[in-house]
């Protein structure tokens, strides 16, 4: 299949070496086109890691020729840019053309499905609860691929196209998704927000002063037993909505090949194998400014909207924002956009089953 890729970051090119290998085509894009210049000029992609291989993505020039060209879309950067890339996407999308969402972050699908009702066009939109691969991005022609995941559970907006869009997704990264109960169970599928609150919490001084240091290492038992409290409560909100997710427990076993045990012996064994990864080294990181507006956020508001406050999470938005003198909790653009502080707990589970309402005026106009 022919895919386009938002995004030319450490997922997207890490994305995009994945699927060649697999016999697929990948297009890249971002808005900047900083990140894809050299390989608009015909360098090669190499990947090295748990994917090796050389490879030659092809480059688009525009969200329209991204979405015009091929068959697929595959969104892949972080929450912080997602509106501004479905904003610049949804005017070309056709009907069918499905698009995976990886990481899925604050209902983004949503967002993307009511772009597309408003021009009478329903499409499967799978929101994905993390990545296939993880990784970094040495450089603008590499890809260090440092896991492929054995298990990425997913969810379908509208949930009517869900067989098509885990189709898509086997067909394009093989049997390895876990289709879970809607979107609202993929929201509160990705635990990155609070794993890396607890680690960037515990390793600012660190990330302020641009050290290199080893995530996995530092994952130390009480920086654990913190992340095991915020996955309770998590949890707790999953249970409320009677929503079955992995817990932090099944995540580092099935993401990173460790024998089940406490979340910081996981990470020392992680560390011990060579695959514990290496923290931010800049407080400027996406463990801060995507996680806490997008996903440590969404989850307070998820908690009161069940009953199940999420304490500690809400206490990382403030304590991140004190930290940084920003107000994280007003910067999260795609909750805003579907008017979420508005959504009964009701309206909100019957958006995320069958997406906005598309009216019979657009469906003619389309
Ligand atoms: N890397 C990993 O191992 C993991 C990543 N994830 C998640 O996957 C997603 C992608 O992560 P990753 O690829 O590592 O992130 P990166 O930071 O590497 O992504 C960079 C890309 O994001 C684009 N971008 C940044 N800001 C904006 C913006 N405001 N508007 C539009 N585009 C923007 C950049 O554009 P430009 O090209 O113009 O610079 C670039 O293409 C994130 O949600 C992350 O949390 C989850 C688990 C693991
Ligand atoms: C490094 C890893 C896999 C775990 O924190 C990650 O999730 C990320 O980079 O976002």
């Amino acid at each position: 299949m022919k895919v386009g890729i938002v995004g030319a970051g450490s997922i997207a090119f890490g994305a995009a070496a994945y699927l060649e290998n697999a016999g697929h085509r990948a297009m890249l894009w971002s808005p900047s086109g900083e990140r894809t210049k050299r390989l608009a000029t015909g360098e090669a992609l190499i990947a090295s890691g748990a994917l090796e291989g050389t490879f030659h993505p092809a480059v688009a020039g525009s969200a329209q020729q991204l979405v015009e060209a091929n068959d697929v879309l595959m969104i892949a950067l972080p929450g912080y840019g997602h509106k501004a890339v479905m904003d610049a996407i949804a005017p070309f999308i056709r009907e069918g053309q499905a698009v995976l969402i990886s990481s899925h972050a604050s209902f983004g699908a949503l967002y993307l499905n009511r772009l597309l009702a408003e021009r009478g066009i329903v499409v499967p939109i799978v929101a994905w609860g993390t990545t296939v691969t993880t990784g970094r991005q040495p450089s603008l022609v590499e890809a260090q691929v440092n896991t492929v995941r054995s298990k990425v559970d997913v969810a379908t907006v509208p949930e009517s196209l869900s067989a098509e869009g885990l189709s898509v997704c086997q067909t394009l990264f093989g049997d390895r998704f876990v289709q879970r109960d809607g979107i609202l169970a993929i929201a509160l599928s990705n635990l990155n927000p609070q794993n890396h609150m607890g680690i960037a919490l515990c390793n600012m001084t660190r990330m302020e002063h641009g050290e290199t240091w080893p995530q996995g290492l530092n994952v130390t038992p009480n920086v654990g037993r913190l992340l095991e409290e915020l996955d309770r409560e998590r949890i707790a909100i999953a249970e409320a909505l009677g929503l079955k997710v992995r817990d932090i427990f099944e995540h580092f076993h099935l993401s990173f090949h460790v024998p089940k045990d406490s979340v910081s012996a996981m990470n020392q064994e992680m560390h011990r194998e060579g695959r514990g990864g290496t923290g931010p080294a800049t407080a400027d990181s996406r463990y801060v400014t995507e996680d806490v507006p997008f996903g440590l956020l969404m989850t307070v508001k998820l908690g009161e909207l069940t009953g199940r406050p999420a304490v500690l999470h809400d206490a990382g938005v403030r304590i991140f924002s004190a930290m940084y003198g920003r107000d994280f909790a007003a910067e999260n653009t795609l909750l805003d956009a579907i008017g979420m502080s508005d959504l009964s707990l009701e309206r909100l589970r019957q958006l995320a089953r069958d997406g906005f309402e598309v009216s019979t005026e657009a469906r003619a106009a389309s």
